[in-house]
């Protein structure tokens, strides 16, 4: 089980919480707290991500670090692409599962050309995703759509906006054995919808990475945050469906040195020289 769902509220605290002068909520008291209590983003109400202050309601799954890292990678790319191609607006971003809109504001607020495309299951986490995305005024670049993955033709839903330039997801990918190993403020505040992936952890991400190249422009990348059991598991799968014309191109270490984010492209080139494109594939490598 990767350890970074094992607990929210001490690993919060050690992130450090914005305890503002006059804020009734006092350390000692936050660190006194059972493990079970509800994690402090649920009682402060709010959390930082990338820099942003976003409204934070159970069960709406809690950001974590290691997403902020997911998303640091994707700036790099989406930078180091537009150096090459010099690229003007864009890119274009679908984000599946965006429970709070964490992943998808923090790309907007840094990325000002770009638009989003986020979906997610939950009605909870739509309704949230809708009020950060007001607060933080980037309702404008951001189209939140309720919408299921699994379900057959769900991709139709989302092309009348498309094609898009990439797609992020941290997707629910806890294997479902591990799920009872959870902390118990997890297991009893967050919603088991946005961690349990099913038995090998990648029923969502096998739903994503059947969806893609119908949602991707020729050569459009996909970045996810995984367990680090999925690079094998998902390189795999990839080959064992060659016709969705998917490439694990990059799996990347988190803080820790775990095997935790990937970077799969799509492998069919545009004919002709696609000056949108992100740059050309390169074999599997492991970055630190
Ligand atoms: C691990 S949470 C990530 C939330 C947010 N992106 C973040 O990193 O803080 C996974 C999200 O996927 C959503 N989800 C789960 N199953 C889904 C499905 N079949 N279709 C769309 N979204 C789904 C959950 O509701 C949850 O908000």
């Amino acid at each position: 089980m990767s350890q970074s769902w094992s607990t929210t509220g001490q690993q919060s605290l050690r992130k450090g919480v914005s305890l503002r002068p006059g804020n009734p909520v006092s350390t000692s008291w936050l660190m006194s707290l059972e493990p079970k209590q509800m994690p402090v983003q649920y009682i402060l109400g709010e959390w930082d991500f990338q820099g942003l202050s976003l409204k934070m309601v159970p069960p709406v799954f809690i950001p974590r670090r290691e997403t902020e890292e997911l998303v640091e990678w994707v700036l790099e790319e989406v930078t180091q692409r537009s150096r090459v191609v010099r690229a003007q607006g864009g890119p274009l971003i679908l984000e599946v599962g965006c429970g709070s809109g964490a992943i998808s504001l923090s790309l907007l607020s840094k990325l000002p050309q770009s638009q989003v495309i986020a979906v997610d299951k939950g009605e909870a986490a739509i309704c949230l995703a809708n009020e950060n995305a007001h607060r933080l005024q980037l309702q404008d670049r951001i189209r939140i759509i309720p919408l299921d993955v699994t379900l057959e033709d769900s991709w139709a839903h989302i092309l009348p906006w498309g094609p898009v330039d990439l797609i992020v997801s941290n997707p629910p990918y806890v294997f479902h054995r591990d799920m009872e190993q959870l902390a118990p403020e997890i297991l009893s505040y967050e919603d088991p919808v946005a961690l349990d992936g099913g038995e090998e952890g990648m029923d969502i991400i096998s739903h994503i990475l059947a969806l893609a190249p119908r949602l991707l422009k020729d050569s459009g990348s996909i970045f996810l945050e995984v367990d680090p059991r999925h690079p094998e598991l998902v390189g795999s799968w990839l080959q064992s469906r060659p016709d969705l014309f998917l490439n694990l191109v990059t799996v990347r270490r988190d803080f820790c040195g775990r095997p935790r984010f990937l970077h799969i492209q799509r492998s069919r080139p545009q004919r002709g020289c696609p000056a949108d494109a992100w740059p050309v594939l390169q074999p599997a490598r492991v970055a630190g």
